[in-house]
């Protein structure tokens, strides 16, 4: 066993986001490769009319948990969720849970955050920003903490070409944002937005910039460090291979050209597709969770969780692979043959959504409606669009990113792959 795995053998661990993708990944690499954990709190909040135990009992059937399923049956019984809701004052935890967190646990993953492009300001800081300062100071009173990862993401700092492994001076400051978004109307917020946003493209990544140097500024003594990785996609090898639950990022655009719905992409054929798989952005969360705890670096370390710098795939190479795995593994219930191109050019573009995104929609929604079934392609077409629209700004560009501390990290583990530790 590594000195990873093994230290989290008797550790009583807390997540936050253990419902959503990479959480999940989270809690099951945690609980299969370190089956003496003592306990794993996750945050939970009730959703969409289901409770708190109705969500964890429908995601612990997920397919993702079946590998620790087999290897060890009982793994639910480590998981204690807490109900939660990261907006609220003191997280809504009760007071009796929030003593058990106090005394219990000792290592902190923030996993939680909105990471729609466009979420109103008001929530994405209320989630991203003052839920990190809220968990922040739980953190702080807890008596046997060790070490605290928060997840941002390698686009916190995306108004630079250039990042390296630090905390940038923050697009405003966190305290005056949260004052102004206190007592101004919503509908104002929204106007002015674009204006407080500046040079960063959405919401999520100017508050993931906002939530870094919240961190730098109330650590306190806390043994902090910060993951930030690039486009997580499907995972490559654990618990198996290809597993994905969701439409961010990459995947919804690939099912889209997969299906033939989408026939024209804006892309730089000649810039990085700095894509992470999921199990290797979790085996370094959990792996700088155990070098954070055990060497206590005197600074807050930052890990640029990248691929690019060490090994760049582009946009154009991608848009080929992407097609050929399609063509030779052809998806169900396909809309048409994939056939997806990309251009840098946005006249070229608009011509293509025309003739070969609208048009067609237009004519098997006529179709669908002379038939009595409900039109649904042009739906599609504009949700593709909005999406494309907001991913455009990270498929046109490349970033270099410093990896010193992920290299730095690798060279402490048992092999130099990401294979289970
Ligand atoms: C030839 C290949 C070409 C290759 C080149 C491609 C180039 C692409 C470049 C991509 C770059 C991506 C960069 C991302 C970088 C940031 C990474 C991060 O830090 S952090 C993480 C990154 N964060 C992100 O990536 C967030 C980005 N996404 C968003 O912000 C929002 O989704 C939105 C604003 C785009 C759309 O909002 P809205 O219109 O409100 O729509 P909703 O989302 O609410 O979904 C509604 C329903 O539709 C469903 N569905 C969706 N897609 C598909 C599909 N393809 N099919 C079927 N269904 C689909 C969906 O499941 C849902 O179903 P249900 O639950 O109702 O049943
Ligand atoms: N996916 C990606 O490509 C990348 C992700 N990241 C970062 O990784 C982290 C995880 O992302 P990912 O797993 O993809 O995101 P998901 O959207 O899949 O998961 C988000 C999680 O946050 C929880 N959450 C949201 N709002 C609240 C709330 N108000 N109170 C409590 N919990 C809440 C969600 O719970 P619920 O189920 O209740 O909604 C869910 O568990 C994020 O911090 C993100 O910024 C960084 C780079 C890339």
């Amino acid at each position: 066993m590594s000195s990873v795995s093994a230290y989290y053998n008797g550790k009583t661990v807390l997540i936050t986001g253990a419902t959503g993708f990479m959480g999940k990944v989270l809690v099951e690499k945690l609980l299969r490769s370190s089956p003496e954990v003592k306990a794993v709190y996750i945050l939970v909040r009730p959703k969409a009319g289901q409770s708190m135990q109705e969500r964890v009992a429908n995601m612990l059937k997920c397919k993702v948990f079946d590998r620790v399923r087999e290897d060890c049956p009982n793994f639910h019984e480590k998981i204690k969720p807490i109900n939660a809701e990261l907006t609220q004052p003191k997280l809504a935890i009760s007071a009796e849970d929030e003593e058990e967190l106090l005394t219990r646990v000792n290592v902190v993953f923030h996993c939680a955050a909105t990471v729609r492009f466009d979420e109103p300001l008001k929530h994405a800081l209320q989630l991203n920003v003052m839920g990190t300062q809220r968990l922040l100071e739980l953190a702080r009173q807890m008596r046997n903490l060790e070490a605290f990862i928060h997840i941002s993401t390698a686009y916190a700092n995306c108004v630079r070409k250039c990042i390296e492994e630090i905390i940038y001076p923050p697009p405003a400051e966190p305290q005056k944002l949260f004052d102004l978004v206190e007592w101004l109307d919503e509908s104002i917020i929204q106007d002015i937005t674009p204006k407080l946003l500046g040079e960063w493209p959405n919401t999520y990544t100017y508050t993931k910039a906002l939530s870094e140097y919240l961190i730098q500024q109330e650590k306190g003594n806390l043994n902090i460090a910060i993951i930030r990785p690039s486009i997580v996609g499907a995972s490559w090898l654990e618990p198996f291979p290809g597993w994905i639950d969701n439409f961010n990022g990459t995947s919804g655009i690939f099912i889209a050209a997969g299906k033939g719905i989408l026939r024209t992409v804006i892309a730089n054929n000649e810039a990085v597709a700095d894509m992470i798989p999921v199990d290797v952005a979790i085996n370094l969360t959990l792996a700088a969770g155990w070098y954070t705890a055990v060497h206590r670096p005197k600074n807050l370390l930052v890990y640029n969780c990248t691929t690019g710098g060490i090994n760049p795939f582009f946009w154009g190479e991608m848009g080929q692979y992407v097609m050929s795995t399609f063509k030779r593994n052809p998806l169900e219930q396909a809309f048409r043959t994939p056939n997806a191109h990309m251009t840098s050019s946005y006249l070229i573009n608009q011509y293509w959504i025309t003739v070969s995104h609208k048009a067609p929609a237009i004519l098997y929604d006529l179709y669908m409606r002379l038939t009595g079934r409900k039109p649904r392609m042009m739906k599609i077409i504009n949700r593709l669009h909005k999406s494309m629209t907001l991913l455009q700004y990270f498929s046109t560009q490349s970033w270099n990113w410093s990896s010193d501390n992920m290299s730095m990290l690798m060279s402490h583990l048992n092999t130099v792959t990401c294979l289970p530790f």
